[in-house]
């Protein structure tokens, strides 16, 4: 996408910014303060935003107030803290890798949930990241490097982004804040071309922690060839850890006396989303209005989806009355931000319904993720989201192949295979996974134009393979304006009718099983070792039963079809869980196969089975 205009609201020195950054702690507080509990005031037409939580929240916002003061920083307000800084291990650091993330822990005050991502610690990760980019750009010293830094609604985000652009200052970096904005912007603007906001940027830093509860955080990382893989993210924890150790307070002080690095505070966001627009009036043939008389209604979950109501649905004419949840609130006291959580997807069908609305779309926290509903209230989301933009970008590219993630239908296949003449390529959970396993085919002459997860994530060739939940729902949006273009009438009934064939199971669950870390029978070991024993012997146990069969390809856990229906048994990509799913035709067939998990890994008892139980016992 190319950039169009922007501006440049403040450039402030490092020295100045530093000598605000001595003030910072009692000033900070202060402002942290007042404009969070400016989010627990009711909003007008909020619904139930007072649902029974104030008490904790207040009580959870001064712990989080007396963390945030008495917290050291490394960099420029090293010398007015005389809080020490924890000595911290490599492994320590490890364990903020959450795959291609990093994540943590940023807010103080859940039992057992300490604050793992602190001032020091996100300065050091952000240092690295400027050692990473210069050695992967080769710059020479004496030309200074841009990176800009974006952020979600989460309470933590202006303390996150203050110590992210310390530990980049004191690198010689040039910073850009976005302050609020979605993660595919932040990729986007080091594709950017645009002098007057120094775009491109060499890389960019999001901070977010997508749909996870409020008192976490993370990182995510871009360079214009993409989002940071797992071995790049490993890499910048070490050298975080290096720099975390080694450095004091003096060498922060020359560090900063020397550095000519600035910030400054940049409307990206207004830049990114016309080029939504753009892409929305050039697939209608350049209509100025090309979303007239249609009523789309948005439900942003209170994170950084908002702009997509005024930035991009309004300029295009649609009336957008109804949309929900827009404001920032990184205590999300409407629904979680997840667009795979029912709680979340029933929000937006009833706003549908209730408005009377062509088309429903959600996003998650960073919107990086969306699903929409139709105007019945039917969901288009996991394989009916995937079948809808598969039908689209098959048209555009007839036999293409379709990358998805691992636990998609065997519906998904007969429809995009049978019905659209595409080929589906079932890869593996993980959106950096389908997308990169996309990228992989092409290279060896494989094409393919979409890698897409039923989370929600999906990436197009188009897009410069930018995962972006907001490109996802412009796709739909063309297909509107095209066909309200020539003449065809019916609302979200062309996006409905694109789905129309897919066959859909009765019964689909998704159970997560966990693995208890502490259990004797885990012998010291990982609980990794422990899942590939379970799910070893899942396998033997599968290929002695005639009635069921093994997918004769598969990237990931065991896939068995059996009863009519299939499940599948994975280890988690982050966590101590072994998730199943299941897809049956009847209640009785989805009990026949939770029954053969459910007989294979009763032996491995630091295996929580209890949500199988249920299933198989009917409570
Ligand atoms: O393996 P799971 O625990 O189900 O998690 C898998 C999910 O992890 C993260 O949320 C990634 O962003 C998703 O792309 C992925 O699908």
């Amino acid at each position: 996408m190319a950039a169009v205009s922007g501006k440049i609201f403040q450039n402030v020195s490092v020295a100045h910014h530093c000598q605000q950054n001595r003030q910072f702690h009692s000033q900070c507080s202060r402002d942290s303060f007042t404009s969070n509990l400016r989010n627990f005031l009711p909003l007008k037409g909020r619904k139930s935003a007072w649902n029974g939580i104030l008490a904790m929240q207040l009580r959870t916002l001064s712990m989080y107030q007396n963390n945030f003061v008495s917290r050291g920083s490394i960099c420029c307000n090293a010398a007015s803290s005389s809080a020490a800084v924890r000595s911290l291990g490599k492994s320590d650091f490890l364990k903020l890798q959450n795959g291609s993330d990093i994540r943590g822990v940023a807010v103080a005050g859940v039992d057992g949930e300490p604050v793992t991502l602190t001032d020091p610690v996100s300065e050091a990760i952000a240092a690295a990241f400027a050692a990473w980019l210069s050695d992967k750009k080769k710059v020479d010293a004496s030309t200074p490097m841009s990176v800009s830094i974006g952020h979600d609604s989460r309470i933590s985000a202006s303390m996150l982004q203050d110590a992210v652009s310390r530990g980049l200052m004191s690198s010689g970096v040039n910073v850009l804040h976005f302050g609020l904005a979605s993660t595919p912007a932040m990729f986007n603007s080091t594709l950017t071309e645009n002098e007057e906001i120094r775009c491109p940027v060499d890389g960019a830093i999001m901070i977010t922690a997508s749909h996870l509860p409020y008192n976490r955080n993370g990182f995510k990382f871009f360079t214009n060839a993409g989002g940071l893989g797992k071995a790049d993210i490993k890499d910048i924890l070490e050298r975080a850890s290096d720099i975390y150790n080694k450095v004091t307070d003096d060498g922060l002080q020359e560090s900063q006396g020397t550095s000519s690095a600035s910030v400054r505070s940049v409307d990206y966001m207004s830049i990114y989303a016309s080029d939504l627009v753009h892409a929305v009036r050039k697939a209608a043939g350049n209509i100025e209005k090309p979303l007239e008389g249609f009523h789309i209604v948005v439900d942003a979950g209170n994170g950084a989806g908002g702009f997509f109501v005024d930035k991009v649905l309004e300029p295009l004419g649609a009336v957008t009355s109804g949309s929900q949840f827009l404001e920032p609130d990184g205590m999300f006291p409407n629904h979680i931000p997840n667009p795979e959580d029912k709680a979340a997807m029933r929000a937006i069908t009833e706003a549908v319904l209730d408005n009377e609305a062509d088309l429903g779309i959600i996003f998650d926290t960073d919107v990086d993720r969306s699903a929409a509903v139709d105007s019945t209230g039917s969901e288009l989301n996991r394989n009916r989201l995937i079948a809808l933009i598969s039908a689209i970008v098959l048209e555009e590219h007839p036999g293409t192949t379709i990358v998805t993630d691992s636990v998609t239908s065997d519906g998904l296949t007969l429809f995009i295979e049978k019905k659209l003449g595409g080929k589906h390529h079932r890869f593996k959970r993980g959106y950096k996974n389908v997308i990169d396993e996309a990228i992989r085919l092409n290279s060896i002459g494989e094409e393919s134009h979409l890698a897409i997860e039923t989370s929600g994530h999906g990436a197009l060739k188009e897009n410069h393979w930018l995962d972006d939940g907001a490109y996802l729902m412009v796709k739909l949006l063309n297909k509107l304006a095209s066909a309200r273009a020539s003449g065809i009438k019916g609302g979200s009934k062309v996006l409905t009718d694109l789905v129309e064939g897919l066959q859909e199971a009765a019964v689909t669950t998704e159970l997560r099983l966990k693995i208890d870390q502490n259990h004797v029978d885990l012998k010291g070991g990982s609980f990794r070792d422990y899942g590939e024993a379970v799910l070893k012997h899942l396998e033997n146990v599968v290929d002695s039963d005639p009635k069921l069969i093994k997918a004769p390809v598969n990237y990931e856990g065991v896939r068995v079809s059996g009863f009519g229906g299939w499940f599948l048994l994975r280890l988690s990509l982050h966590d101590p869980v072994l998730p199943l799913n299941i897809e049956a035709p009847s209640n009785d067939a989805a009990v026949k196969l939770a029954l053969v998990v459910h007989e294979a890994v009763r032996e491995f008892r630091a295996l929580d089975t209890s949500s199988l139980d249920k299933l198989i016992h009917g409570n």
